[in-house]
């Protein structure tokens, strides 16, 4: 099976998981671009989506799905959405496709986080992939150099047309920090969290994931937290 087939049966499975007459969080990526995809075949049983980035906003609606500003919704039934890695304790890596904050803000709200992710994103110590890091583009180098004490080594996440800073939907930007073992990853969450101008951290610790689908060569398997 391909990486995208997997991530489509992963997609699929993650069906089960959305609740009838509710609204659904939803990630972004390309594994939560099949689970749109799949949700657009069962839209008339909820009541709507919140979108955790401009381009899942885009495609939700693409499909005829109601997105809703989460400033109207109190409640969200459950989150679904892919991660760069997740660890046997549903902690995660998130952010490669830049909607860290946005998706950390949806899932703090709902009820249950359910992540979808081939099997390869399933890791023993979270930190090979670089960890993502929005921040506010004036503290970007106070930042790094507070990151760099920590022990990693970090970047500015560039435009991929040029060298400049990549510019979020929220209007920060990202750095990325490569060379990390994490080891405690609450504590971890916690200290870069208090970093000045720091937005928000890609680690997804203190609220991981409820459920993990992990799509593999013998199926769907189902890890619970
Ligand atoms: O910002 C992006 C998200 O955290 C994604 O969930 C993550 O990067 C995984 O994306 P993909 O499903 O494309 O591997």
């Amino acid at each position: 099976m391909t990486q995208d087939e997997l991530k489509q049966a992963t997609a699929r499975a993650a069906i089960d998981y959305v609740v009838d007459g509710e609204i659904i969080g939803v990630g972004t990526g390309s594994t939560a671009n099949f689970f749109i995809d799949e949700l657009a075949k069962i839209k008339h049983r909820i009541k709507g989506t919140v979108a955790s980035s401009e381009a899942t906003a885009a495609r939700l609606a693409g499909h005829g799905i109601p997105v809703f500003d989460l400033n109207d919704v109190e409640s969200i039934a459950v989150y679904i959405d892919g991660a760069d890695e997740i660890n046997a304790q549903g902690a995660m890596i998130k952010g490669g496709g830049a909607a860290l904050t946005r998706e950390k803000i949806v899932a703090s709200v709902s009820r249950r986080f359910v992540c979808i992710a081939d099997g390869s994103k399933l890791v023993e110590t979270l930190g090979k992939f670089a960890l993502p890091v929005e921040v506010l583009p004036m503290a970007r180098n106070a930042v790094m150099r507070r990151l760099a004490a920590l022990g990693g080594q970090p970047k500015v996440r560039t435009k991929a047309s040029s060298d400049e800073a990549f510019v979020t939907d929220n209007g920060g930007n990202l750095i990325d920090v490569a060379g990390l073992s994490i080891t405690d990853p609450v504590a971890l969450e916690t200290q870069i969290n208090a970093i000045v101008g720091v937005v928000a951290v890609g680690l997804f610790a203190a609220r991981g994931a409820d459920v993990c689908l992990l799509g593999t060569a013998d199926g769907v398997r189902k890890l619970e937290y």
